[in-house]
């Protein structure tokens, strides 16, 4: 959707000498100050530091900039910030070097995978739940943290060091979800300071990389790949037009992407779901029903309709990611704006997802949007959980059987609530997370 106009992106207000937009991009609520931004128009700027960053805050100017133009885009800033704990994996790499890298860990994600993953995800959740005893108080958002770590850590490496990476990934992926967040809207400079955050987080960063480096020793040692899983894929895989084998490092590196980028969202979504769980009993009860006529030895997924339209609610209303980032790799049009090559430009699903204009009644879960005759068009336009085009998520398959599967698992198994008097209070690092869940454990 471009435009001859040639027009230039109002400055958003509250600019600082030196910072810029930074305290603005640090405040808990960055999602209500992109959605107030759409008053001054769908573009704008906003500088962290003395650089600019374009925010497009319309559905037909993300689709414009991710779709039709999104060989026009590459990797931005955020992803710069992440290399120093992924490397060069998918996550950090660009053009036709990011293409050769989803093709190789595209098998991991293959649809005939994902119906054995189902079987044991659901095993997992089951025996995560069972373990909770009525009376108990749970720090609710540590234990979704601890099944995505498990259940990630289950399906993908069959290795006896599986354990200690999920133990790592449950104790210390908020940290570095946190340094990064922090990083990346604060000037450079600031990386540099020997602050408690930096110093948290290069320690985490350091932790990670020493558990791959020996997940990939491991399988070395004991003669490379062989057990069908996410590692040996990588061992296994060979290029296409060279047929050289992916290097240890490379291999590293795709660990660490994948345990980026498979945790911190769903357990983030989760938490949230069971926060909306417990505060709506009527939702909760279709979901109990739901789980009790279907959720028993094999699941058919297809069967757990209202619990994927709570989960889809759940991705609109508290999606956990308030910024992704782009870079123009040569000169760009975006809604009649010309951009440099260089420019940054910034999309926000979060924000996308509660424009009231098109998601009545933004602030309210309420799963039959998705039910009956389904969502409406400019509904479909809107939501873009697991973003668009060449990067979007890899793992939005399996994301969605995980939550599905934790859910219900959750709905047949016990019967959560909260404190009287609990008012939730939202914290924003790289995703939008409740600061604190504590629930209470009820027999069903
Ligand atoms: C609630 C759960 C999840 C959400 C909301 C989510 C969302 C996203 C989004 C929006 C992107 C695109 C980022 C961008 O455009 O810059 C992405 C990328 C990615 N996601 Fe997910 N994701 C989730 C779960 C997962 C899981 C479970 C996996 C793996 C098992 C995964 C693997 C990846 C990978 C590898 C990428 C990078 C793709 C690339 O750069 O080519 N994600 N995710």
């Amino acid at each position: 959707m471009t435009t001859a106009l040639n027009r230039k992106a109002p400055t958003a207000p509250g600019k600082l000498p030196v910072l810029g937009h930074s305290l603005s991009l640090l405040r808990p609520d960055r999602v209500g100050y992109f959605t107030a931004l759409r008053s001054i128009g769908d573009l704008v700027e906003i500088k962290i530091g003395a650089r600019p960053y374009v925010l497009l805050n319309s559905p037909e100017l993300v689709r414009d900039a991710l779709l039709e133009q999104g060989s026009s885009f590459d990797r931005g800033r955020i992803f710069e910030k992440a290399r120093p704990y992924v490397g060069d994996g998918l996550f950090t790499s660009q053009g036709t070097e990011h293409l050769r890298q989803r093709r190789s860990v595209q098998p991991a994600f293959h649809h005939a995978r994902l119906d054995s993953y189902a079987g044991m995800m659901a095993d997992i959740a089951r025996r995560h739940v069972s373990a909770w005893q009525p009376g108990d108080t749970l720090n609710a958002d540590h234990e979704m943290h601890v099944l995505a770590s498990e259940i990630i850590g289950r399906t993908m490496f069959q290795s006896p060091l599986a354990r200690e990476v999920i133990q790592l990934c449950s104790d210390e992926l908020p940290t570095l979800v946190q340094g990064l967040g922090v990083r990346t809207v604060l000037p450079d400079f600031f990386t540099q300071l020997p602050l408690p955050v930096n110093r948290r987080y290069d320690a985490a960063c350091a932790k990670f990389r020493d558990a791959a480096r020996r997940l990939v020793d491991s399988y070395r040692e004991s003669g490379g790949g062989g057990r069908g899983d996410f590692v040996s894929m990588l061992m296994e895989a060979r290029d296409a037009k060279t047929g050289v084998a992916p290097t240890d490092t490379e291999i590293r590196d795709q660990i660490m992407t994948l345990l980026i980028s498979a945790i911190e969202t769903p357990a983030t979504t989760l938490a949230w779901a069971l926060y909306e769980l417990a505060s709506a009993p009527e939702v909760r009860a279709q979901l109990e029903e739901e789980a009790d006529r279907v959720f028993h030895g094999d699941v058919d997924l297809a069967e757990l309709r209202v619990t994927e339209a709570f989960v889809l609610e759940n991705l609109r209303l508290h999606h956990p990611l308030w910024m992704l980032m782009r870079r123009a790799v040569r000169p760009v049009t975006v809604g009649g704006v010309h951009l440099e090559a260089g420019t940054e430009v910034i999309y926000s699903p979060a924000a996308m997802h509660r424009d009231p204009a098109i998601f009545p009644d933004p602030m309210r879960i309420r799963p039959e949007r998705w039910l009956g005759d389904g969502p409406t068009p400019e509904m479909q336009r809107a939501f873009v959980p697991f973003g668009l085009g060449r990067r979007q998520c890899m793992g939005d398959a399996f994301a969605m059987i995980q939550m599905k599967i934790s859910v219900a698992a959750v709905a047949a198994g016990s019967r959560l609530s909260l404190p009287a008097g609990f008012r939730p209070k939202t914290v924003t690092t790289s995703v939008v997370r409740l600061a604190e869940l504590p629930m209470i454990v009820g027999a069903r």
